[in-house]
């Protein structure tokens, strides 16, 4: 339960309707109980005067007699409706401000947890799979709003009930309350244990069930792969397999469901048969009236629901306190990459230097860069080169303080990269990653995305055109305003590397690192491509991670990458002369072309 206390700060912010939702849920359950001390007047009265009225049956006094008595029940009834519309109307109210309130607060926990996940470092998000992201942010937070609303809600009308009823019967006659709310604690006891069952086979079905929508996901985004290796039929029993238990499942749920009613009713048959019976009794004796019986017997059903939820809520209690204590668990986690000056901005020169970095990830302890120095002057050219998994992909998110370094320094304009404003330094890098990102918007928005300012549609055409993709656009039938991804058209991955390419030129950043962006695409869109870097970067520092030396693109200097070290260094013609891997793919590429 500790873990719920992080909610009542939100309690705090929204406690006027807090309180005002409990006063109404009050002054609702006062008039709930002032409806069976009317039926019972209304029940003694016919009592009182129906032997009356039979001795003046047939004769005009009977008549009239009648006539009274008919009078004052309709004004008895008149009197529980209108109980019945005040406390309807106050029970309106309480849900229009506790329910609010939680609604409130859903929206207010699900911003701070959005808010948290956007300031997180990328190694978080390498720890921690999408699917359990989701979900703290939807089904957890579902589950601490139905603690937040329904409970609190359930729980002010559970005890305000429970006051009012008590105190009403014991007006009446306190030993026929004992003996109406004997049953009543064994009701509230087991129905607590039977909700215990249900949650904990809800629990395990809504696990089944995630199981479920993640083997579907995964096989609709990999249905390619699962058609060309002819592997539907296995993908059909492995999902038959899961559906059956989840099936079984649900059906022990069913079995189990099917005892919380009788329970109830069972439970509440005894206490209306006690209080019928000791009522009786007592209604022989003269202690108490016929009219009480049926008081107590509309007592006994009104305290049934508040009972019954005790359980209820307990479960929900339980299943918010473990929620939340997921959600504190990310909200707790600290971002290993601060932003020591989120206000800065400032250009830059683009002068890069690398002093002696080395790099270890965190999570897998694989020592990735080993010990890298270089030097780039403001405007200077560099490629990276190197075998799969040497450690490029690395450097660009060194750079981009996506992760910080091990050892050594990475500066800046001469400035360690972790005194500057990381908001701002990443503003003045245009980065296109590997693995390239488009969203599920049209195509104009995912290129305006760069950029800071709104730009206009005759700037994402230019941006576009530089990166080689406009005519391709164009070819669309709605041009920029096709919708790509999920659920629009499937760009070629060559097209999505060119819109990626004109996403990162739009911001006019001062240092652009391209992470081998041009893979998929062909030669000559290749020289179109590079033909506008050498022109309009011509002053912009830019560090190029590739697989293929490029010929129309003059490097400044050549960094060739081995098991996270450098292995050479230098211009074309040093290493070309070196020997080296860089020599051994000149040669290869060149035979490519022959
Ligand atoms: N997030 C990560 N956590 C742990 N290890 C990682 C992570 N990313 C990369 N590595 C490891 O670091 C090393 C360098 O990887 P990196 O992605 O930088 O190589 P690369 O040269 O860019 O490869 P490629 O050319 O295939 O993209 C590899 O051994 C890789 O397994």
């Amino acid at each position: 339960m500790r873990e719920l206390k992080f909610l009542n700060r939100f309690f705090w912010k929204y406690r006027w309707r807090l309180l005002l939702g409990i006063i109404f849920i009050c002054v609702s359950n006062y008039f709930r109980v002032l409806q069976p001390q009317v039926i019972r007047e209304a029940l003694d009265l016919v009592v009182e005067q129906v032997s009356t009225y039979r001795m003046y049956e047939g004769f005009e006094l009977g008549n009239e007699y009648f006539g009274v008595l008919s009078h004052s029940l309709m004004i008895f009834g008149a009197i529980v409706l209108l109980l019945a519309i005040l406390m309807g109307f106050f029970l309106y109210l309480t849900r229009q401000t506790i329910i609010v309130m939680s609604r409130l607060i859903e929206y207010d926990l699900r911003e701070l947890i959005y808010d948290h996940y956007q300031e997180l470092s990328l190694d978080f998000y390498k720890r921690n799979n999408t699917g359990d992201l989701m979900n703290r942010i939807t089904e957890d937070v579902n589950k601490v709003r139905m603690y937040l609303g329904p409970a609190v809600m359930y729980l002010a009308n559970l005890i305000s009930t429970i006051a009012l009823v008590i105190f009403a019967m014991l007006a009446v006659s306190p030993t026929l309350t004992l003996y109406t709310l004997i049953p009543l604690p064994l009701l509230a006891i087991s129905i607590y244990y039977v909700s215990n069952i249900i949650h904990t086979r809800s629990t395990f079905i809504q696990q089944q069930l995630s199981k479920l929508t993640s083997t579907a996901q995964e096989v609709f985004s990999g249905v390619r792969v699962v058609k060309s290796y002819v592997r539907e039929k296995q993908q059909v029993d492995y999902f038959a397999k899961e559906s059956d238990q989840y099936k079984n499942m649900s059906m022990d749920l069913a079995k189990i469901d099917a005892w919380f009613f009788p329970l109830m009713v069972f439970m509440v048959g005894a206490s209306t048969i006690l209080t019928v019976y000791v009522g009786g009794l007592q209604v022989v004796n003269g202690s108490i009236s016929a009219g009480n019986i049926a008081e107590f017997v509309i007592y006994v059903n009104m305290l049934t629901w508040p009972v019954t939820a005790i359980g209820w809520i307990a479960s929900i209690v339980q299943q918010a306190a473990a929620s939340q204590k997921r959600i504190n668990e990310f909200l707790e986690t600290k971002t290993s990459i601060v932003d020591p000056k989120p206000e800065d901005r400032h250009d830059i020169e683009g002068e890069i230097t690398f002093e002696n970095v080395s790099f270890v990830y965190p999570d897998t302890g694989i020592k990735a860069i080993d010990n890298v120095s270089f030097h780039l002057k403001p405007g200077e050219k560099l490629a990276i080169i190197g075998r799969t998994g040497s450690g490029k992909t690395t450097i660009a998110d060194l750079l981009l303080r996506m992760y910080d370094v091990t050892e050594g320094r990475i500066l800046i304009d001469g400035k360690d990269i972790r005194e500057q404003g990381l908001a701002n330094l990443r503003q003045q890098i245009g980065y296109v990653p590997q693995d390239i990102f488009l969203f599920s918007d049209d195509i104009h928005n995912n290129i305006a995305f760069g950029s800071s300012t709104t730009p206009t549609r005759a700037e994402i055409e230019e941006f576009a055109g530089y990166a080689a993709v406009r005519e391709d656009i164009e070819g669309l039938a709605l041009g920029f305003d096709t919708l790509v991804g999920e659920r629009g058209v499937t760009l070629s991955g060559g097209q999505k590397q060119r819109v990626s390419i004109a996403r990162a030129l739009i911001k006019k950043p001062d240092i652009i690192l391209l992470d081998d962006c041009l893979s998929a695409v062909d030669t000559n869109t290749e020289q179109q491509i590079l033909g506008y870097f050498n022109e309009a970067l011509g002053d912009k520092t830019a560090v190029i991670i590739t697989h293929r030396i490029y010929g129309h693109l003059k490097f400044d200097k050549i960094m060739v990458l081995e098991d996270g070290h450098v292995a050479e260094m230098g211009t074309h013609e040093e290493l070309l002369a070196n020997g080296g891997y860089y020599s051994e793919i000149v040669e290869r590429q060149v035979e490519e072309v022959d």
